[in-house]
């Protein structure tokens, strides 16, 4: 048997199945570049019968793509079939892949036949697409809830009739690993031609089971071709996801033993691609592809990682698509995490007592703030040098209220050296009420020529802001900068930073003559 493991992607057509995946041409085209990137050697491009517009998207597709096989869906009728071949005239490799339900339930209720008259229609199906092709492939749906004597008699008719590649469907996703292992197993036993043809499985995500069906069925069944889509996209559920399938396969080859052309490293823009085009989004913590696949948010794990990386990870990030791995910081991290960041930003704390008074503000501000952005970092750093060199005055608590249509009123308590002093103002805002109260106690007379405020690190109001403070008096200019979820605060901390750093300048003044 071979160790060569098919892989069979589905997510333009099976995919496309989804409520509110529908692609258009230029989207599907685009996708099946992609696929044709990662190598893979089977792209299902849609169903050409469907309508006017799948047909020219498997057309355009079938045209375009030189290094995969292109494939249209067929039901097990004439016309669907010609409408296949026809669309798939340019394909430099083409199958056709055509089916008809074999299970009770579906035959009895939905196609409203009878065993002989299904099993004569598929025969009649595979023998008008032979002479269109030589590559077809049939799947009896819902096949694995079907009778497997009726099964294998129907297979092994359509092998007969020239089918290369047998694909038994979960449908519905009713199947259990090793029960649905077994279950291809038992039915290539069955059917005396069975190797006249690769075997294929096809597994829905109904029960959250379709990649370890599909695993089982490679595994336990012998089965050689794994029909998947990008994301686990597809009807209801989704269909096998494609990263999880290829990515347990080279990850675990010492227990498959099996080879796939898939290039991994082009499965995360493949998986961006699909969700940017379907607007389906992708969970944080989906495997492979997921933001979270490579992220490590805890200090314990984050230590582990950073002296060996196999500690906690079984792929690397990089072999998958991602640039790297990522380290979180939060406020689970620890000390060691924390100082890998620092210097990977280029900053130096000279001591272990201020790299300790850096990391205790920042696991403060953790509390605070779900994420911490490298510009976080910057600046706590850059808080915490002042804070360090010359801090006299420092912000004890602060407490502002505003109303619409009231002037806003704010009561500071700051420190200045020793000395605890508590003030308050109204101002004009939240902002102007909190440094009013504070010049109303210090008195330093210093003019400001700038008050900034940006939002240091990106996305959401959950942001940290940086205000920024200048100062002029007695002919010298002094800036302070803060940081802090709240701006009311980082706004009294810039304030206080500058006048820290306006007193020291008068001191340096003063002692020097
Ligand atoms: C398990 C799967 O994913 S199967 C693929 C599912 N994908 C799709 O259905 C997407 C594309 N489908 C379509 O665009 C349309 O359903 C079409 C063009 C195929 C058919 O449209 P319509 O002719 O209007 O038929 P409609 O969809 O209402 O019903 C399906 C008909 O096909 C029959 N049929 C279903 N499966 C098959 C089959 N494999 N082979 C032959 N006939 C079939 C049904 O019995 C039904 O026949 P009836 O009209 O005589 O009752
Ligand atoms: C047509 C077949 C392969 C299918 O999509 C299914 O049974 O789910």
């Amino acid at each position: 048997m071979s160790d060569q493991l098919i892989i069979f992607d589905t997510t333009l057509r099976d995919g496309e199945q989804s409520p509110g995946a529908s692609m258009t041409k230029d989207e599907k085209l685009r996708i099946a570049r992609q696929l044709e990137r990662l190598k893979v050697d089977v792209i299902e491009a849609g169903f050409a019968a469907a309508s006017h517009g799948d047909f020219e998207a498997v057309k355009a597709i079938a045209d375009a793509i030189r290094d995969s096989t292109v494939c249209s869906l067929a039901r097990a009728n004439d016309r669907d079939i010609a409408r296949a071949a026809e669309a798939l005239q340019g394909a430099a490799r083409r199958r056709i892949h055509t089916f008809i339900a074999t299970s009770e339930l579906h035959m009895e209720k939905k196609l409203r036949m009878t065993r002989e008259q299904v099993l004569e229609q598929a025969i009649q199906a595979v023998r008008f697409a032979r002479n269109l092709t030589d590559d077809i492939e049939f799947s009896p749906e819902d096949g694995y809830r079907s009778d497997p004597e009726f099964l294998a008699r129907v297979v092994e008719a359509v092998i007969r009739e020239g089918a290369r590649t047998i694909n038994i469907p979960d449908t519905v996703g009713y199947a259990i690993p090793e029960l649905y292992g077994q279950f291809i197993k038992t039915l290539r036993e069955r059917v005396p031609n069975s190797d006249q043809a690769i075997w294929s499985v096809h597994c829905h995500n109904d029960l959250g089971m379709a990649v370890a069906n599909s695993l089982a069925g490679v595994k336990i069944g012998g089965a050689r071709q794994v029909e998947c889509t990008i994301n686990g996209l597809g009807e209801r559920a989704g269909n096998c996801s494609l990263e999880e399938v290829v990515m347990a396969v080279k990850t675990r080859r010492d227990y498959f033993g099996l080879e796939v052309r898939v290039d991994p490293s082009q499965i995360v823009p493949a998986s961006k691609m699909v969700s940017q085009t379907t607007g389906f989004v992708i969970q944080p913590n989906k495997a492979v592809v997921g933001a979270n696949a490579f992220a490590h948010a805890s200090g314990i794990h984050q230590d582990g990682v950073l002296k060996a990386r196999d500690t906690y990870e079984i792929m690397r990030a990089e072999d998958v698509g991602w640039s790297a791995n990522k380290i979180v910081l939060g406020k689970l991290s620890g000390r060691n995490a924390f100082k890998q960041r620092l210097q990977e930003l280029g900053v130096v704390l000279e001591s272990e007592a201020e790299i300790n008074a850096a990391f205790v503000r920042f696991k403060d501000l953790a509390d605070r703030k779900a994420e911490i952005f490298d510009e976080d970092i910057i600046a706590l750093v850059m808080d915490e040098s002042v804070t360090q060199d010359q801090e006299h005055y420092r912000l004890v608590a602060l407490a502002q209220r505003s109303e619409t249509g009231e002037r806003p009123q704010a009561q500071v308590v700051f420190a200045a050296g020793e000395v605890e002093y508590r003030t308050e103002s109204d101002g004009n805002g939240p902002v102007d009420a909190v440094l009013k109260a504070i010049e109303s106690k210090v008195g330093s007379g210093a003019e400001m020529l700038l008050y900034s405020v940006s939002a240091i690190t990106s996305g959401s109001t959950e942001s940290q802001g940086e205000v920024t403070v200048r100062l002029q008096h007695a002919g010298r200019v002094v800036n302070g900068v803060g940081a802090d979820p709240d701006i009311v605060v980082a706004s009294a901390k810039a304030y206080l930073s500058a006048l820290n750093k306006l007193q020291s300048k008068t001191e340096r003044v003063a002692a020097q003559g």
